[in-house]
């Protein structure tokens, strides 16, 4: 048995700002994928991925009780897949901020959710904003606090726009201009990171209110500007606002920011050659760069693995 293929997702603005209540803009990235797979003979990988499944199963089982009002499992046949050797066969690199878990998530409540809302009817805000919420809770399991956003992008396969917490809807994202100079890239760190941790340090920050203040004024202002200069295809200002972004990203989030890469992070914005800033929680796994010029970024980056997701 193999079910359907639920891809990896780039959130291209929006990482822990939408946590609290800034836009975020997220893409459905189809390079890598998963399925739910059955099998008798388990590799270690495969085994592993079954034992977090019987994990995830049990914390399913819980949700259900505490929140009857919001979702139901079929938790018999989930159990029963598992005994059989389920476990989720991805490609999807596991913390790099690709979402190797909203895949997961996605996978179990489309082939599991005994009442769920299917990609096939019209969907409503308000039911874009429950599966939000549904998934939020589930994803909850694998790394604490989560906006929910990666299993919908994965579930649904479609750009996401928030706007806000309660406002949410498909978003139509300017097509790429063919040859086209600009680009949107990911950088590989060579690290995983894990983003439980990541986003503990960053709820610990938020009780501080200069932290806060510097997210409100600084950190979602920007965010909030690349997400509508990206929508309007307005590349100028929104290289000004990468810019200015990865400017108090560098600032602000070191710990998510791999020691490593402070450097050339720097140097990106100092040279203009390319700007970096998160891609999800950071801490390792990808980071996302933009550039007005990939050749010029590819040769600034000589010696990085760089991988084109978006061109302008
Ligand atoms: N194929 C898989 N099988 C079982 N669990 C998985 C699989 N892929 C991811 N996970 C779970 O998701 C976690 C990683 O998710 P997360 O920390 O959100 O990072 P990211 O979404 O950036 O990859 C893993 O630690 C693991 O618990
Ligand atoms: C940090 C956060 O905003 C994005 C996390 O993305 P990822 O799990 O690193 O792919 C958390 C969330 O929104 O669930």
């Amino acid at each position: 048995m193999k079910g359907p293929l639920f891809y990896s997702k780039i959130l291209l603005f929006g990482e822990y700002g939408i946590i609290k209540d800034s836009k975020g803009l997220s893409i459905p990235y189809n390079f890598y994928n998963g399925a739910l797979k059955v099998d008798e003979n388990l590799s270690d990988i495969s085994k592993k991925s079954n034992e977090n499944l019987r994990k995830f199963a049990a914390y399913l089982e819980e949700l259900q009780e505490n929140n009857p009002e919001l979702v139901h499992f079929d938790l018999e046949s989930l159990r029963a897949d598992i005994e059989r050797g389920m476990y989720f066969d991805s490609s999807i690199p596991q913390g790099y901020g690709v979402g190797s878990s909203g895949a997961l998530v996605a996978a179990i409540y489309d082939k599991y959710a005994t009442d769920k809302i299917t990609v096939l009817e019209n969907l409503t805000r308000d039911k874009l904003l429950k599966l939000k919420k549904i998934f939020g809770e589930m994803e909850s399991f694998f790394h604490g606090k989560s906006s929910g956003l990666d299993p919908l992008n994965s579930y649904l396969s479609i750009p996401i726009l928030i706007n806000s917490k309660e406002n949410i809807e498909p978003a139509g994202i300017p097509s790429q201009t063919e040859n086209g100079t600009g680009a949107v890239f990911l950088l590989d760190s060579g690290i995983t990171g894990e983003t439980g941790p990541m986003v503990s340090i960053f709820m610990e920050n938020m009780k501080q209110e200069p932290f806060r203040k510097m997210l409100k004024e600084q950190f979602v202002k920007h965010t909030d500007s690349c997400v509508e200069d990206f929508l309007k295809g307005d590349v100028k200002s929104l290289f000004s606002n990468v810019k200015k972004l990865s400017h108090v990203v560098l600032d602000n989030f070191k710990p998510m920011i791999p020691a490593q890469f402070h450097k050339l992070w720097k140097k990106g914005i100092e040279t203009n050659d390319y700007y970096l800033k998160l891609c999800g929680s950071g801490g390792g796994g990808y980071i996302l760069g933009f550039t007005e010029d990939i050749e010029k970024a590819r040769k600034a980056l000589k010696g990085y693995n760089l991988e084109v997701v978006y061109n302008f």
